[in-house]
């Protein structure tokens, strides 16, 4: 494919403004301090869709609670409804505004929450996950109106701030509104993932993943001296270190009894569509800038990808990681892993897997310290019949902007709720990604394209009209 031709230059333009008013917005839902700010992205979003004469409601899903007990309201989340045509079909945009944490010191170019146009990149914490696309598909309803032409479909938004912790409380409101809010729903369209290479593509799978926390507590009462107790005591780090190393072996197997024996498996449909897809082993290490990767064949490093589990250590709470050389022993510390689900493993028996394993290798290792083991998210994965007159919508839309046939793709990472939707609602899912491969999700300078910003708002316009033939085909 070749590169994307410039786009103008956004300036002034309102797509934007609001991008710019939104990052600028630190809606961290990892961050309790950050709350305010998230229910300040909440209202935002609200008065944006309200202004816009949608019917908006800002729905209190409660609680949440926190790991010592105390409590903190979850932000709402936003409903806005444009259109009730019982003659036309009906889709929901589901996306989120809240962002994982960042800060300059992380190794940004730029501040994280300026959003800076660069060489047609805009770069802010959140651009592409998810305020861009949530925008660009508020741009969509908003081309129709500014053209004064009725939405070919009714278009409802459902829109939370909790998705990068685990969507708290968005389940239950789910049901809740199963019959009310979700009652003339068609399909639910999300756009919160990235293409594959420059190619446009549908997605219709995304693993789930169960995350955990490992405290080794009740060692010595206080960090100590190294130096002057090194050697004495049985240190924490050292006990969570090694059982931290019996998850995953150097060539990525999952040491955990029963987590590879439940995965599906890799069928040769599935093998001969990952083989098909256009995708360059070199072009990916460049892009992660690594020499060496995990699987040597296309199909085998898109299966680990897509649809196999992997274990990932993310974090050591409590340990020493600033910079300088603190002699110290760490009193208590908490390890953050978590594992990513496929197809057919289910996170209520991973979490029990994973409990009696790492109690069962801490035993053996006969320390007085002691280990809990928590499960703090348990998503599923999510997987679409791509036959689904959804898909063949979403290819038109994309043949028309685009001008090229999509790849169809699965997403290693996690949105929550997807197979929630698809459980509680019944109704078809389809993943629309506008991100690009190479946005840095998580990472330091994340970013979006002002190409993919601009004609993903054009492709998203393309869809609502797609989707609405859907209807006239099939009565
Ligand atoms: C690319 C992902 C599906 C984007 C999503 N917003 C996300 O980051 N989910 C959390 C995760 O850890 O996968």
């Amino acid at each position: 494919l070749p590169h994307p031709p410039p786009t103008p230059h956004l300036g002034k333009c309102v797509a934007f403004q609001a991008l710019r008013e939104w990052v600028a917005i630190e809606s961290d839902s990892s961050n309790v301090l950050k709350r305010p700010d998230l229910h300040h992205m909440m209202e935002k979003a609200a008065q944006k869709l309200r202004l816009m004469g949608g019917m908006v409601e800002l729905v209190d899903i409660g609680q949440q609670e926190l790991p010592d007990g105390q409590t903190l309201a979850l932000p709402k989340v936003v409903t806005a409804q444009f259109g009730s045509d019982p003659n036309k079909r009906t889709v929901c945009i589901y996306g989120h505004v809240d962002v994982q944490p960042a800060k300059m010191d992380d190794g940004w170019a730029t501040d994280p929450y300026n959003l800076t146009d660069i060489n047609g990149n805009l770069y802010g914490r959140g651009a592409s996950d998810n305020k861009a696309p949530v925008l660009a598909w508020i741009h969509a309803v908003e081309a129709y109106q500014a053209l004064h032409m009725e939405l070919p479909v009714n278009v409802k938004f459902i829109i939370e701030g909790m998705e990068e912790t685990g969507s708290n409380g968005l389940e239950d409101m789910i049901v809740a509104q199963r019959d009310i809010f979700f009652s003339d729903v068609d399909y639910i369209i999300i756009s919160d993932c990235g293409w594959l290479s420059r190619r446009p593509a549908l997605t219709y799978g995304t693993r789930g993943n169960c995350y955990f926390f490992a405290e080794v507590i009740e060692g010595p009462k206080q960090d100590l001296h190294s130096g002057v107790y090194g050697g004495t005591v049985i240190e924490p780090m050292t006990d969570l270190i090694g059982i931290l190393d019996t998850l995953i072996d150097p060539n990525g197997k999952i040491l955990i009894p029963g987590i590879r024996e439940a995965v599906a498996p890799l069928s040769d449909e599935e093998w001969k569509m990952y083989q098909d897809i256009q995708f360059d082993l070199e072009n990916y290490k460049n892009k992660i800038g690594v020499d060496q990767l995990m699987y040597n064949s296309k199909v085998d490093l898109l299966a680990h990808m897509w649809r196999y589990p992997t274990v990932s250590i993310h974090g050591i709470q409590g340990a020493f990681s600033d910079h300088g050389t603190k002699t110290v022993i760490p009193a208590k510390v908490v390890a953050k892993f978590s594992i990513r689900q496929v197809p057919n493993m289910d996170p209520a028996v991973v979490k029990k897997q994973v409990t009696d394993y790492l109690h069962l290798v801490f035993s053996k290792r006969k320390s007085p310290n002691k280990l809990k083991v928590t499960m703090v998210i348990g998503a599923k994965p999510w997987l679409a019949d791509t036959q689904d007159p959804v898909f063949e919508a979403g290819k038109a839309a994309i043949k028309r902007v685009f001008n090229v046939d999509p790849d169809l793709i699965r997403e290693g990472a996690t949105i929550p709720i997807a197979r929630t939707f698809q459980d509680v609602t019944g109704k078809s899912i389809i993943m629309m990604p506008i991100g690009g491969f190479d946005d840095g999700l998580h990472s330091q300078n994340e970013k979006m394209s002002r190409y993919n910003y601009i004609e993903g708002t054009k492709y998203f316009i393309a869809y609502l009209h797609e989707v609405s033939l859907i209807k006239k085909t099939s009565v």
